[in-house]
């Protein structure tokens, strides 16, 4: 399918859902500055044919105006006319859409997943045990454990996406940037914005443990 026979209203109704979550998020500070990125899928998926919303580049995410979004193709370039850049962190959600065929992936810069991600950084994933919010992940099971892989925070963010085949888990949607921030997705935006929820309510959880226990 050619992103042109994607129906207007579809991609509207995506802009209008990104930008309702990116003020929810932009009101708990996890969008400082300019920091984090939201994308959402358009249209039919293929692994290498599929648009996404992203947020362009260097946009106050606290303040909302037309060009806070663009729509892009699985190669990270604009699939129409426009002036703005899409995020740094494309190359980084068109691997997560071609390696998961999720529907929704949000970044964020909280203060929990960067002081967690540094803590854990060389054992290169951050330990979970027992969490409730497990089950938010699709993880039921009683005591339930996982590990969220950490990446290394390269300046070049395509050294990052390179990573990002290898450090993906089928059973984790989501994965940290060391001292940097949190990426999760969903099958849709509602469903992307739940885990994150759950990975960050994680990462203040286990900073309290850490902190109790000194
Ligand atoms: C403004 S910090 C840049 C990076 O942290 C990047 O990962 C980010 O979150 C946003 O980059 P941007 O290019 O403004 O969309
Ligand atoms: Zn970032």
């Amino acid at each position: 399918m050619a992103f042109a026979q994607i129906a207007w209203e579809e991609k509207q109704a995506t802009i209008a859902e990104l930008k309702h979550i990116q003020e929810q998020f932009a009101a708990r500070g996890w969008l400082p500055g300019a920091s984090g990125s939201l994308s959402a899928r358009v249209g039919a998926y293929t692994p290498d044919t599929y648009y996404f919303a992203m947020t362009s580049s260097c946009k106050d995410k606290s303040v909302h105006t037309s060009e806070n979004f663009l729509f892009v193709d699985a190669s990270g370039e604009p699939c129409e006319t426009t002036s703005l850049m899409p995020s740094a962190d494309t190359s980084i959600h068109a691997k997560i859409y071609r390696m998961t065929g999720c529907g929704a992936i949000f970044h964020v810069h909280t203060v929990f997943s960067s002081l967690i991600s540094e803590y854990y950084g060389d054992h290169g994933f951050i330990p979970t045990q027992s969490n409730e919010l497990l089950k938010e992940l699709g993880l039921w099971e009683k005591n339930a454990k996982i590990a969220i892989p950490i990446l290394p925070n390269y300046a070049d963010i395509p050294s990052i996406a390179k990573l990002v085949p290898e450090a993906i888990h089928p059973d984790i949607p989501g994965i940290v940037l060391r001292n940097h921030g949190v990426y999760a997705w969903g099958s849709n935006p509602p469903e992307a914005k739940r885990r994150l929820e759950a990975f960050e309510f994680i990462f203040e959880l286990e900073y309290r443990w850490l902190a109790l226990l000194r």
